[in-house]
């Protein structure tokens, strides 16, 4: 093994951790977010220990309603359904978290590119990146909507976040305000390929390799019957023993990212995760999920509470993690 080749801690353990592993059962701690504004304390509780904890969870009676999910993923499949010649009008700009991206993904842990497809959203970066309204009406207005539920979501659980860092309660719906040219959290629709038709040694590649993601909060929409989704919380990460999370309708599979660890001075867990390939006599058709990163805007200073790390920006963290991501050499 060479010498840590990596400027970032969180990078490094991503790197190590490419193979198989075991599975390994853990609790995926769910929490009721009902009655939110009368319960918050509880809730916070509930959710502090879930991310000190695993760095993973689910929450129920979250607020979306589950009519707007599915629609999501009717809208999603439209987009993946559209021919490849019109997916690439709105292909990925170099350098640019938003657009269409085909296979294209390398994780540092796999170093092979994910098999999926997929499409980003990231508001102020949309000039020229959506589809035309011709080839798919209303996509827009449909993906938009959806796009505000998860960041309405995703404040309130920061929000009991912040009252546990010792902030104000809107001090992360601050950092991530959707009207500001300096936005950077991403709503991401993702299809991975059926795999039905595949040849054995297609089965050697991840739909989604091992990683941790860069952002503060994820909130993922799975469909239940299109599993795959493994975690291995960081704590454990060394055992590279996986717990499957088997999506659930009503549930809401949430995590913690690297921004958001070192904002609360590592208190917050980021956790390793990936998507498996199904296994013989697993379903084997396409799967579909909708994460949404709530990324702190570019502009905005991260400074922990305890201050173990320097102050940085949002977007400095960012093309940091990026750089470091790309830096990697097989
Ligand atoms: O598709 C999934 O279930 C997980 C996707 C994921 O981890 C990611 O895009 O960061
Ligand atoms: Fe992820």
């Amino acid at each position: 093994m060479t010498k840590d080749p990596y400027a970032l801690a969180e990078l490094t353990r991503e790197s190590t951790i490419g193979g198989d592993g075991t599975d390994i059962a853990r609790d995926v701690p769910v929490i009721d977010l009902s009655d939110f504004e009368t319960r918050k304390a509880e809730i916070a509780e509930a959710l502090w220990e879930a991310a000190t904890g695993s760095g993973f969870f689910q929450v129920t009676n979250h607020g979306i309603p589950e009519a707007e999910i599915e629609a999501a993923f009717d809208t999603a499949w439209d987009f993946f359904n559209l021919p490849q010649e019109v997916k690439a009008t709105v292909a990925m700009p170099k350098g640019v978290n938003a657009g269409w991206e085909f296979k294209a993904q390398v994780r540092p842990s796999t170093g092979t590119p994910d098999n999926k497809e997929s499409y980003q959203i990231t508001l102020p970066k949309m000039d020229g990146l959506w589809p035309a309204e011709t080839a798919l009406p209303g996509f827009r207005d449909r993906a938009l909507r959806f796009e505000r539920l998860n960041w309405e979501l995703g404040m309130r659980i920061l929000s009991c976040f912040a009252l546990k860092l010792g902030f104000d309660e809107d001090f992360f719906t601050r950092a991530h305000d959707r009207a500001s040219p300096q936005y950077q959290s991403t709503l991401r629709l993702l299809h991975y390929m059926s795999m039905e038709e595949a040849k054995p040694e297609d089965f050697t590649f991840w739909r989604a390799g091992a990683h941790s993601d860069f952002d503060c909060l994820t909130i993922l929409h799975q469909k239940e019957g299109e599993g795959g989704l493994q975690v291995c919380p960081g704590k454990d990460a060394e055992s590279g023993a996986w717990t499957e999370v088997p999506p659930k309708a009503g549930h809401i599979t949430c995590n913690i990212g690297d921004m958001l660890m070192r904002w609360s001075d590592d208190q917050l867990q980021s956790t390793l995760h990936r998507v498996r390939m199904p296994r013989e006599g697993e379903y084997m058709g396409r799967r579909l999920s909708l994460p949404f990163f709530c990324q702190a805007n570019r502009d905005v200073l991260m400074e922990g509470p305890l201050g173990k790390y320097p102050p940085m920006t949002a977007g400095d963290y960012l093309d940091m993690r990026i750089k470091a991501n790309f830096a990697r050499k097989g």
